[in-house]
């Protein structure tokens, strides 16, 4: 795997943690001791394709992510507050990071499916069900299902896969009126999501969302399984992380929607289409790091991601 491209040091933050293509980060208080209720969430320029972090990184595509998932959060402010504290950040990271709420986060991947595809389609073709819901028989490839299917998974460790989970997992998990609760708004995310989308020419195949509590108040060495299934369902259900991004969601163009055959991605078609080429020389079962993306290939992605920003918000992205 290509190095990890190191995230920046940002004087007054402490890097706590980093995804393949985000970091966050802790502001310090005037002590130099981490804040406990604030975290600044990053969007780097990495892409990720095949489980690889890929070379180069993609010039904005943090920027281009973080200012349209800003932008989803106000079209969606009706259905779930969310945890948007300021977008007054690090020269450094401006434009690409977020000031959010510190948050006790449900351990649950809230993922929903409207169009049948990847690991669902896989489940599907083995059982007839997904995440424990019966599906009609017929069912192909990019097949748009009825109504939205919420197909949890439960959060893995670091480099590894999310596991999915029943929802009667989650319901012990998290207890039965918080597991409603984020299956509903889930969905009705994905549903708003389609409904703005689809008049703007992209199809959201799926997306992954996911919530914290606020007021669950934790005490020093509780156990917050614990207090999430005892307490949690008075607390407030706060819309956290990204929300209906090309990293969170499959970007369809929703002209070339062709059931029964792999979808084209927005976003990741042209990476995708040239690591599977013969000028690569590589192949996605090699198990080694793929080459570096041509300049052609980079600027045609970071185009396709400017390309579903402005389509999506009718502002042209600065
Ligand atoms: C998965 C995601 C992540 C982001 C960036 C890099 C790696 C992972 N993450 C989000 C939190 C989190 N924790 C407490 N309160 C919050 N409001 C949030 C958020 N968002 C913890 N991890």
């Amino acid at each position: 795997m290509t190095a990890p491209f190191a995230p920046p040091a940002l004087p007054g933050y402490e890097h706590l943690y980093s995804g393949k293509v985000r970091d966050l980060y802790a502001p310090l208080d005037e002590a130099g001791a981490q804040r406990t209720d604030r975290l600044l969430l990053v969007a780097s320029d990495r892409i990720s394709a095949y489980d690889h972090v890929l070379d180069p990184p993609i010039p904005d595509k943090g920027a281009v992510l973080t200012q349209l998932s800003l932008w989803w959060f106000d079209q969606l402010a009706d259905l779930a507050p969310h945890h948007v504290v300021s977008t007054d950040v690090p020269e450094a990271v401006a434009g690409r990071a977020v000031l959010v709420e510190r948050l006790d986060m449900l351990p649950v991947e809230c993922v929903a499916r409207g169009y049948l595809t990847g690991g669902g389609l896989a489940e599907y073709r083995a059982k007839g069900e997904v995440s424990g819901v019966p599906l009609p028989a017929g069912l192909v490839d990019g097949s748009r299902l009825e109504e939205p299917v919420f197909t949890p998974s439960t959060k893995a460790p670091m480099g590894e896969h999310d596991e999915p989970i029943s929802y009667d997992g989650v319901v012990a998990e998290i207890g039965p009126a918080l597991a409603e609760q984020v299956r509903d708004l889930t969905v009705r995310i994905l549903l708003r999501g389609n409904e703005i989308a689809a008049e703007r020419g992209i199809l959201l195949a799926d997306t992954k969302v996911e919530f914290g509590l606020r007021g669950l108040d934790l005490a020093k060495g509780e156990d917050a399984g614990e207090a999430i299934r005892s307490r949690g369902a008075s607390c407030e259900v706060v819309l956290a992380d990204e929300v209906l991004t090309p990293d969170s969601s499959r970007f369809w163009p929703a002209e070339e929607w062709e059931p029964g055959r792999p979808q084209p991605s927005f976003d990741k078609q042209f990476v995708r289409d040239w690591l599977t080429s013969p000028e690569s020389g590589w192949s996605k079962d090699s198990g080694v790091a793929p080459p570096s993306l041509p300049a052609e290939v980079v600027q045609a992605t970071r185009a396709r991601y400017v390309e579903a920003y402005e389509r999506l918000t009718g502002t042209p992205f600065a």
